[in-house]
């Protein structure tokens, strides 16, 4: 039976330190790497973030719009990306942020999450926002396979708030309900539950929430939504060992020569560890 990802990721960030880089070909980007806005620059975009960077972080993000704008073609590489980059001994998170009624989700599940999916990753970002129950089908099959998942919890996007702070009749709100469930979810698991939240770098001081869910927070919005690294022991407190801060675009922007996409990754990666230190 494969290792559970919360094992393997707990693992992942003890040797290599906690960071994820999110592979998200935006059209701006090819355009700045002098590559052209099509399937063989996002090939070429994709190839050169997983060569310049799979020995050195936890977990790769690849977000799959910026795939699936180009079609079948653009998948295609998707496919050969998750599986170069976990062959080079990565983690995959697929950031795809699936999130349906129970049998239809059992559908998004067997595509990411089934072992012999062309799409299989470690990990999977979903949406609970169809009820948190409505994942459970996603839930099972990770657990079948050795997989995770991560909640959009508190994201960090301004917008979040309308629906996440909402405040439910029991006086909960709608945030702090999904990492409850998550909480539930990831009970007794050692070292690390294999279920995360998505809780966003930029929200400010959350110690209102209870972060201690036994597994792993996304913690995206380092970089170009303005956090930094030392921003987090602020924002994640006790549970800041938890934290898996995500940097896209602050480290893609450094490509495509590799030298500088290892520099930035180090960086962000250093600026972390003192983070971690002093938090
Ligand atoms: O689930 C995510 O990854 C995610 C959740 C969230 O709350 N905010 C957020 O920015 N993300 C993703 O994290 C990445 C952030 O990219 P940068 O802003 O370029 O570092 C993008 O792929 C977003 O889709």
């Amino acid at each position: 039976m494969t290792e559970p990802f919360g094992a393997r990721l707990r693992r992942a960030m003890d040797e290599r330190g906690p960071l994820c880089v999110g592979i998200d070909p935006h059209a701006s980007l090819l355009t700045e790497w002098g590559l052209d806005d099509n399937v063989a620059g996002l090939e070429r975009f994709s190839r050169t973030v997983v060569e310049a960077l799979s020995d050195r972080v936890a977990v790769f993000k690849p977000q799959s719009a910026f795939f699936e704008r180009f079609g079948s073609r653009g998948v295609a590489v998707l496919e050969k990306t998750v599986q170069e980059a976990r062959a080079a001994g990565a983690l995959v998170l697929m950031d795809a942020k699936r999130g349906d009624i129970g049998s239809t989700m059992a559908a998004y599940a067997e595509a990411f999450l089934r072992k012999d999916s062309p799409l299989f990753s470690d990990a999977l970002t979903v949406s609970p926002y169809l009820g948190y129950g409505s994942l459970s089908p996603a839930i099972v099959l990770a657990r079948e396979s050795g997989a995770g998942l991560f909640v959009l919890a508190l994201t960090s996007n301004p917008e979040g708030g309308e629906v996440q702070h909402a405040v439910r009749a029991d006086g909960r709100n709608v945030g702090a309900t999904m990492l409850a469930h998550l909480a539930a979810e990831n009970t007794g698991e050692e070292p690390l539950g294999s279920f995360g939240a998505v809780v966003g770098a930029t929200l400010g001081d959350l110690s209102s929430y209870d972060l201690d869910i036994n597994g792993p927070l996304l913690a995206p919005g380092v970089g170009a939504q303005g956090a930094t690294p030392a921003d987090l022991p602020g924002v994640f407190g006790a549970a800041i060992g938890n934290v898996v801060p995500n940097v896209s675009r602050g480290v893609l922007r450094h490509g495509p020569d590799v030298s500088a996409l290892r520099a930035s990754a180090e960086r962000f990666a250093d600026e972390i560890r003192s983070a971690l230190s002093t938090g």
